[in-house]
Protein backbone atom coordinates (compact mmCIF):
# COMPACT_ATOMS: atom_id res chain seq x y z
CA UNK A 1 0.00 0.00 0.00
CA UNK A 2 3.08 2.24 0.42
CA UNK A 3 5.54 3.79 -1.81
CA UNK A 4 3.05 4.92 -4.68
CA UNK A 5 3.49 7.62 -6.52
CA UNK A 6 0.94 9.83 -5.14
CA UNK A 7 -1.06 11.87 -7.05
CA UNK A 8 -0.91 15.63 -7.38
CA UNK A 9 -4.14 16.67 -5.79
CA UNK A 10 -6.26 13.79 -5.14
CA UNK A 11 -9.04 15.87 -3.29
CA UNK A 12 -10.98 15.27 -6.47
CA UNK A 13 -10.22 11.90 -7.17
CA UNK A 14 -11.41 11.46 -3.04
CA UNK A 15 -14.46 13.89 -3.61
CA UNK A 16 -16.18 11.19 -5.94
CA UNK A 17 -14.76 7.83 -4.86
CA UNK A 18 -18.08 6.07 -2.90
CA UNK A 19 -17.32 5.44 0.29
CA UNK A 20 -17.40 3.65 3.65
CA UNK A 21 -17.37 5.46 7.20
CA UNK A 22 -16.70 2.74 10.38
CA UNK A 23 -16.35 5.64 13.03
CA UNK A 24 -18.10 8.66 13.41
CA UNK A 25 -19.74 9.87 16.15
CA UNK A 26 -23.59 10.90 15.99
CA UNK A 27 -23.33 13.70 18.29
CA UNK A 28 -19.88 14.54 17.11
CA UNK A 29 -20.68 15.37 13.98
CA UNK A 30 -23.19 17.66 14.12
CA UNK A 31 -22.09 20.66 11.94
CA UNK A 32 -21.88 24.10 12.70
CA UNK A 33 -25.60 24.61 11.07
CA UNK A 34 -26.70 22.82 13.43
CA UNK A 35 -24.81 23.23 16.82
CA UNK A 36 -26.13 27.09 15.95
CA UNK A 37 -29.61 26.09 15.38
CA UNK A 38 -29.58 23.97 19.02
CA UNK A 39 -27.72 26.26 20.99
CA UNK A 40 -29.99 29.60 19.79
CA UNK A 41 -33.12 27.19 20.83
CA UNK A 42 -31.43 26.51 23.91
CA UNK A 43 -29.66 30.04 25.01
CA UNK A 44 -28.80 28.56 28.56
CA UNK A 45 -26.31 26.25 27.46
CA UNK A 46 -22.51 27.60 27.32
CA UNK A 47 -21.98 26.43 23.49
CA UNK A 48 -21.76 29.64 21.00
CA UNK A 49 -24.64 30.59 18.60
CA UNK A 50 -22.00 32.27 15.98
CA UNK A 51 -20.13 29.96 13.74
CA UNK A 52 -17.02 31.50 13.89
CA UNK A 53 -17.15 31.78 17.92
CA UNK A 54 -17.69 27.70 17.53
CA UNK A 55 -14.39 27.45 15.70
CA UNK A 56 -12.69 29.07 18.94
CA UNK A 57 -15.32 26.78 21.30
CA UNK A 58 -13.62 23.42 19.51
CA UNK A 59 -10.09 24.16 20.26
CA UNK A 60 -8.71 21.93 22.32
CA UNK A 61 -6.37 21.74 25.31
CA UNK A 62 -6.33 18.04 25.88
CA UNK A 63 -8.77 15.20 25.60
CA UNK A 64 -10.65 15.43 29.08
CA UNK A 65 -11.17 18.98 27.57
CA UNK A 66 -12.75 17.58 24.35
CA UNK A 67 -14.76 15.80 26.16
CA UNK A 68 -16.21 18.70 28.26
CA UNK A 69 -17.01 20.27 25.25
CA UNK A 70 -18.31 17.13 23.76
CA UNK A 71 -20.79 16.83 26.62
CA UNK A 72 -21.31 20.82 26.40
CA UNK A 73 -23.09 19.71 22.95
CA UNK A 74 -24.94 16.54 24.21
CA UNK A 75 -26.52 18.60 26.33
CA UNK A 76 -28.00 20.69 23.12
CA UNK A 77 -29.76 17.62 22.02
CA UNK A 78 -33.06 17.80 24.40
CA UNK A 79 -35.87 16.19 22.29
CA UNK A 80 -36.65 13.05 19.99
CA UNK A 81 -36.72 15.81 17.21
CA UNK A 82 -33.71 17.23 17.82
CA UNK A 83 -32.47 13.38 18.12
CA UNK A 84 -34.35 13.33 14.23
CA UNK A 85 -33.13 16.17 12.83
CA UNK A 86 -29.49 15.71 13.90
CA UNK A 87 -29.74 12.12 12.00
CA UNK A 88 -30.77 13.39 9.44
CA UNK A 89 -28.81 16.17 8.88
CA UNK A 90 -25.65 13.79 9.83
CA UNK A 91 -26.66 11.28 7.10
CA UNK A 92 -26.91 14.37 4.72
CA UNK A 93 -23.23 15.36 5.09
CA UNK A 94 -22.15 11.78 4.86
CA UNK A 95 -24.31 11.72 1.33
CA UNK A 96 -22.49 15.05 -0.01
CA UNK A 97 -19.18 13.24 0.27
CA UNK A 98 -20.05 10.24 -1.68
CA UNK A 99 -20.59 8.12 1.57
CA UNK A 100 -22.41 5.14 0.82
CA UNK A 101 -22.52 3.23 4.06
CA UNK A 102 -21.64 4.23 7.69
CA UNK A 103 -21.87 2.64 10.51
CA UNK A 104 -22.95 5.78 13.36
CA UNK A 105 -21.73 5.49 17.50
CA UNK A 106 -24.69 6.87 19.25
CA UNK A 107 -24.55 7.00 23.27
CA UNK A 108 -28.11 6.47 23.81
CA UNK A 109 -27.40 6.02 27.48
CA UNK A 110 -26.12 10.39 27.37
CA UNK A 111 -29.69 10.92 25.87
CA UNK A 112 -31.77 8.69 28.18
CA UNK A 113 -30.42 9.79 31.23
CA UNK A 114 -31.56 13.98 30.04
CA UNK A 115 -34.38 12.55 29.99
CA UNK A 116 -35.37 11.46 26.44
CA UNK A 117 -38.09 8.56 26.10
CA UNK A 118 -36.22 5.88 25.02
CA UNK A 119 -39.15 4.46 22.81
CA UNK A 120 -39.30 7.93 21.36
CA UNK A 121 -34.90 7.62 20.88
CA UNK A 122 -34.85 4.55 18.71
CA UNK A 123 -38.25 5.81 16.73
CA UNK A 124 -36.40 9.39 16.14
CA UNK A 125 -33.38 7.56 14.90
CA UNK A 126 -34.71 5.06 12.99
CA UNK A 127 -37.12 7.44 11.40
CA UNK A 128 -34.05 9.63 10.30
CA UNK A 129 -32.02 6.05 8.85
CA UNK A 130 -35.01 4.93 7.12
CA UNK A 131 -35.50 8.82 5.28
CA UNK A 132 -31.74 9.34 4.66
CA UNK A 133 -31.67 5.96 2.89
CA UNK A 134 -34.77 6.90 0.51
CA UNK A 135 -33.64 10.00 -0.19
CA UNK A 136 -29.68 10.39 -0.19
CA UNK A 137 -29.04 6.64 -0.59
CA UNK A 138 -26.59 6.91 2.35
CA UNK A 139 -26.98 3.13 4.23
CA UNK A 140 -26.95 3.85 7.58
CA UNK A 141 -25.88 1.28 10.60
CA UNK A 142 -25.92 2.23 14.45
CA UNK A 143 -23.24 1.23 16.83
CA UNK A 144 -24.09 1.91 21.05
CA UNK A 145 -21.70 2.85 22.70
CA UNK A 146 -21.19 2.47 26.27
CA UNK A 147 -19.47 6.18 28.03
CA UNK A 148 -17.02 4.44 29.82
CA UNK A 149 -16.19 7.07 32.80
CA UNK A 150 -20.00 7.10 33.52
CA UNK A 151 -19.87 4.34 35.32
CA UNK A 152 -21.14 0.93 35.23
CA UNK A 153 -24.93 1.98 35.56
CA UNK A 154 -23.88 3.41 31.91
CA UNK A 155 -23.12 -0.21 30.66
CA UNK A 156 -25.77 -1.72 32.40
CA UNK A 157 -28.19 0.92 30.41
CA UNK A 158 -26.21 0.75 27.04
CA UNK A 159 -26.59 -2.97 26.95
CA UNK A 160 -30.21 -3.55 28.03
CA UNK A 161 -31.25 -0.89 25.45
CA UNK A 162 -29.18 -2.58 23.04
CA UNK A 163 -30.06 -6.42 23.80
CA UNK A 164 -33.99 -5.55 24.95
CA UNK A 165 -35.82 -6.72 21.51
CA UNK A 166 -38.49 -4.92 22.10
CA UNK A 167 -36.22 -1.33 21.99
CA UNK A 168 -33.51 -2.67 20.19
CA UNK A 169 -33.42 -0.45 16.53
CA UNK A 170 -33.17 -2.38 13.36
CA UNK A 171 -30.03 -1.15 12.45
CA UNK A 172 -28.25 -1.88 15.26
CA UNK A 173 -25.21 -3.95 14.53
CA UNK A 174 -22.58 -3.15 17.15
CA UNK A 175 -21.78 -2.57 20.71
CA UNK A 176 -18.83 -0.18 21.61
CA UNK A 177 -17.30 1.79 24.17
CA UNK A 178 -16.13 5.73 24.22
CA UNK A 179 -15.27 8.29 26.26
CA UNK A 180 -11.53 8.44 28.23
CA UNK A 181 -9.26 5.24 29.03
CA UNK A 182 -7.02 7.06 31.43
CA UNK A 183 -8.56 5.53 34.96
CA UNK A 184 -11.40 3.42 33.17
CA UNK A 185 -10.08 -0.32 32.92
CA UNK A 186 -11.74 -2.02 29.73
CA UNK A 187 -11.88 -5.51 31.43
CA UNK A 188 -14.74 -3.89 33.82
CA UNK A 189 -16.83 -4.00 30.79
CA UNK A 190 -16.42 -7.96 30.03
CA UNK A 191 -19.82 -8.75 31.04
CA UNK A 192 -21.35 -6.35 29.24
CA UNK A 193 -20.05 -7.12 25.99
CA UNK A 194 -20.49 -10.44 26.68
CA UNK A 195 -24.34 -10.28 26.66
CA UNK A 196 -23.83 -7.57 23.50
CA UNK A 197 -22.27 -10.09 21.21
CA UNK A 198 -24.60 -13.00 22.71
CA UNK A 199 -27.47 -11.04 21.36
CA UNK A 200 -25.40 -11.10 17.89
CA UNK A 201 -23.96 -7.86 18.00
CA UNK A 202 -20.38 -6.77 17.14
CA UNK A 203 -17.67 -5.58 19.57
CA UNK A 204 -15.61 -2.43 18.34
CA UNK A 205 -14.31 -0.64 21.65
CA UNK A 206 -12.40 2.38 21.51
CA UNK A 207 -8.83 1.24 22.79
CA UNK A 208 -5.53 2.36 22.55
CA UNK A 209 -6.40 6.56 21.55
CA UNK A 210 -5.08 7.77 24.59
CA UNK A 211 -3.42 4.84 26.63
CA UNK A 212 -0.95 2.34 25.61
CA UNK A 213 -1.14 -0.89 23.68
CA UNK A 214 -2.13 -2.97 26.80
CA UNK A 215 -5.44 -0.95 26.59
CA UNK A 216 -5.87 -2.73 22.93
CA UNK A 217 -5.18 -6.31 24.03
CA UNK A 218 -7.52 -5.62 26.92
CA UNK A 219 -10.28 -4.99 24.18
CA UNK A 220 -9.16 -7.87 21.91
CA UNK A 221 -9.41 -10.40 24.73
CA UNK A 222 -11.91 -9.15 27.66
CA UNK A 223 -13.84 -7.53 25.05
CA UNK A 224 -13.64 -10.10 21.86
CA UNK A 225 -12.87 -6.74 19.59
CA UNK A 226 -13.50 -7.09 16.31
CA UNK A 227 -12.55 -3.71 15.17
CA UNK A 228 -10.51 -1.44 17.23
CA UNK A 229 -11.76 2.26 17.62
CA UNK A 230 -8.10 4.07 17.03
CA UNK A 231 -5.85 1.83 18.49
CA UNK A 232 -3.17 4.48 17.96
CA UNK A 233 -0.06 3.19 20.74
CA UNK A 234 -0.49 -0.16 19.15
CA UNK A 235 2.66 0.80 17.31
CA UNK A 236 4.23 0.55 20.49
CA UNK A 237 4.04 -3.18 20.58
CA UNK A 238 5.02 -5.15 17.28
CA UNK A 239 3.31 -7.94 18.93
CA UNK A 240 0.19 -6.22 18.92
CA UNK A 241 0.76 -5.47 15.32
CA UNK A 242 1.61 -8.70 14.02
CA UNK A 243 -1.59 -10.20 15.97
CA UNK A 244 -3.75 -7.17 14.58
CA UNK A 245 -2.64 -8.28 11.02
CA UNK A 246 -2.41 -12.15 11.32
CA UNK A 247 -6.43 -11.67 12.98
CA UNK A 248 -7.40 -9.81 10.29
CA UNK A 249 -8.70 -7.08 13.50
CA UNK A 250 -8.95 -3.58 11.54
CA UNK A 251 -7.71 -0.28 12.98
CA UNK A 252 -10.41 2.51 12.92
CA UNK A 253 -7.53 5.10 12.65
CA UNK A 254 -9.12 8.79 12.25
CA UNK A 255 -5.72 11.28 12.06
CA UNK A 256 -6.76 14.49 12.35
CA UNK A 257 -8.68 13.51 15.70
CA UNK A 258 -5.51 12.31 17.07
CA UNK A 259 -3.86 15.79 16.49
CA UNK A 260 -7.46 17.82 17.69
CA UNK A 261 -7.26 15.54 21.28
CA UNK A 262 -2.85 15.96 21.29
CA UNK A 263 -3.13 12.17 21.42
CA UNK A 264 -0.64 12.42 18.54
CA UNK A 265 1.77 15.28 18.87
CA UNK A 266 1.70 15.68 15.25
CA UNK A 267 0.80 14.45 11.70
CA UNK A 268 3.93 13.12 10.51
CA UNK A 269 4.45 11.20 13.74
CA UNK A 270 0.81 9.62 12.84
CA UNK A 271 1.86 5.72 13.09
CA UNK A 272 -0.44 5.21 10.23
CA UNK A 273 2.60 4.28 8.57
CA UNK A 274 3.95 1.39 10.61
CA UNK A 275 0.17 0.19 10.84
CA UNK A 276 0.28 -0.43 7.11
CA UNK A 277 4.10 -1.91 6.96
CA UNK A 278 2.93 -4.12 9.75
CA UNK A 279 0.32 -5.29 7.38
CA UNK A 280 -2.83 -4.33 9.59
CA UNK A 281 -5.74 -3.43 7.71
CA UNK A 282 -6.10 0.39 8.40
CA UNK A 283 -9.43 2.04 7.89
CA UNK A 284 -9.84 6.15 7.56
CA UNK A 285 -12.30 7.71 9.60
CA UNK A 286 -13.23 11.04 10.76
CA UNK A 287 -14.49 10.34 14.15
CA UNK A 288 -16.01 13.83 15.21
CA UNK A 289 -15.39 15.76 11.74
CA UNK A 290 -16.90 19.36 12.42
CA UNK A 291 -15.17 19.66 15.83
CA UNK A 292 -12.36 18.62 14.32
CA UNK A 293 -12.46 20.40 11.14
CA UNK A 294 -12.40 18.33 9.33
CA UNK A 295 -14.56 15.27 6.86
CA UNK A 296 -13.99 12.35 5.62
CA UNK A 297 -12.45 13.37 2.54
CA UNK A 298 -9.78 14.95 4.16
CA UNK A 299 -8.86 12.46 6.38
CA UNK A 300 -8.69 10.06 3.04
CA UNK A 301 -6.49 12.68 1.39
CA UNK A 302 -4.14 13.50 4.42
CA UNK A 303 -3.86 9.42 5.11
CA UNK A 304 -3.22 9.42 0.82
CA UNK A 305 -0.01 11.68 1.98
CA UNK A 306 1.14 9.97 4.69
CA UNK A 307 0.98 6.98 2.68
CA UNK A 308 2.16 8.15 -0.13
CA UNK A 309 -0.62 6.50 -1.85
CA UNK A 310 -1.92 6.65 -5.58
CA UNK A 311 -5.79 6.73 -6.73
CA UNK A 312 -5.49 2.90 -7.01
CA UNK A 313 -4.00 2.93 -3.09
CA UNK A 314 -6.84 5.73 -2.33
CA UNK A 315 -9.02 3.21 -3.69
CA UNK A 316 -7.63 0.00 -1.56
CA UNK A 317 -8.15 1.85 1.13
CA UNK A 318 -11.85 2.76 0.21
CA UNK A 319 -12.16 -0.70 -0.21
CA UNK A 320 -10.39 -1.52 3.13
CA UNK A 321 -13.59 0.19 5.17
CA UNK A 322 -16.08 -1.80 3.27
CA UNK A 323 -13.99 -5.33 3.46
CA UNK A 324 -13.81 -4.13 7.41
CA UNK A 325 -17.44 -3.08 7.45
CA UNK A 326 -20.31 -5.07 8.87
CA UNK A 327 -22.68 -4.67 5.60
CA UNK A 328 -23.74 -8.23 4.69
CA UNK A 329 -21.72 -9.62 1.26
CA UNK A 330 -24.11 -8.92 -1.10
CA UNK A 331 -23.70 -4.86 -0.21
CA UNK A 332 -19.98 -5.43 0.36
CA UNK A 333 -19.69 -6.82 -3.16
CA UNK A 334 -21.94 -4.11 -4.37
CA UNK A 335 -20.33 -1.41 -3.13
CA UNK A 336 -16.55 -3.08 -3.67
CA UNK A 337 -17.64 -3.09 -7.64
CA UNK A 338 -18.87 0.66 -7.47
CA UNK A 339 -15.44 1.67 -5.91
CA UNK A 340 -13.59 -0.38 -8.18
CA UNK A 341 -15.65 0.98 -11.33
CA UNK A 342 -15.22 4.71 -10.45
CA UNK A 343 -11.49 4.61 -9.99
CA UNK A 344 -11.35 2.70 -13.51
CA UNK A 345 -13.22 5.49 -15.35
CA UNK A 346 -11.25 8.09 -13.51
CA UNK A 347 -7.62 6.59 -14.78
CA UNK A 348 -9.13 5.74 -18.34
CA UNK A 349 -6.85 7.57 -20.53
O1 LIG B 1 -23.50 11.56 29.05
C1 LIG B 1 -23.05 11.63 30.18
O2 LIG B 1 -23.73 12.00 31.14
C2 LIG B 1 -21.61 11.31 30.45
C3 LIG B 1 -21.13 11.32 31.75
C4 LIG B 1 -19.78 11.04 31.97
C5 LIG B 1 -18.93 10.77 30.90
C6 LIG B 1 -19.44 10.78 29.63
C7 LIG B 1 -18.51 10.52 28.50
O3 LIG B 1 -17.36 10.24 28.70
C8 LIG B 1 -19.02 10.65 27.14
C9 LIG B 1 -17.95 10.50 26.11
C10 LIG B 1 -18.54 10.59 24.72
O4 LIG B 1 -17.51 10.89 23.82
C11 LIG B 1 -17.79 10.26 22.63
N1 LIG B 1 -16.61 10.34 21.78
C12 LIG B 1 -16.56 11.10 20.69
N2 LIG B 1 -15.36 11.01 20.12
C13 LIG B 1 -14.63 10.18 20.89
C14 LIG B 1 -13.30 9.70 20.79
O5 LIG B 1 -12.51 10.01 19.89
N3 LIG B 1 -12.88 8.88 21.78
C15 LIG B 1 -13.69 8.49 22.77
N4 LIG B 1 -14.96 8.91 22.88
C16 LIG B 1 -15.42 9.75 21.96
C17 LIG B 1 -18.26 8.91 23.07
O6 LIG B 1 -19.00 8.23 22.07
C18 LIG B 1 -19.13 9.27 24.24
O7 LIG B 1 -20.44 9.55 23.79
C19 LIG B 1 -20.78 11.03 29.38
ZN1 LIG C 1 -14.33 7.85 18.39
Amino acid sequence: MTDQRAPRDPHAFIAGLPKAELHVHHVGSASPRIVSELAARHPDSKVPTDPEALADYFTFTDFAHFIEVYLSVVDLIRTPEDVRLLTYEVARDLARQQVRYAELTITPFSSTRRGIDERAFMDAIEDARKAAEAEFGTVLRWCFDIPGEAGLESAEETARLATDDRLRPEGLVSFGLGGPEIGVPRPQFKPYFDRAIAAGLHSVPHAGETTGPETVWDALTELRAERIGHGTSSAQDPKLLAHLAEHRIPLEVCPTSNIATRAVRDLDEHPIKEFARAGVLVTINSDDPPMFGTDLNDEYAVAARLLGLDERGIAELAGNAVRASFLDEAGKARLTREIDAYTETWLAP
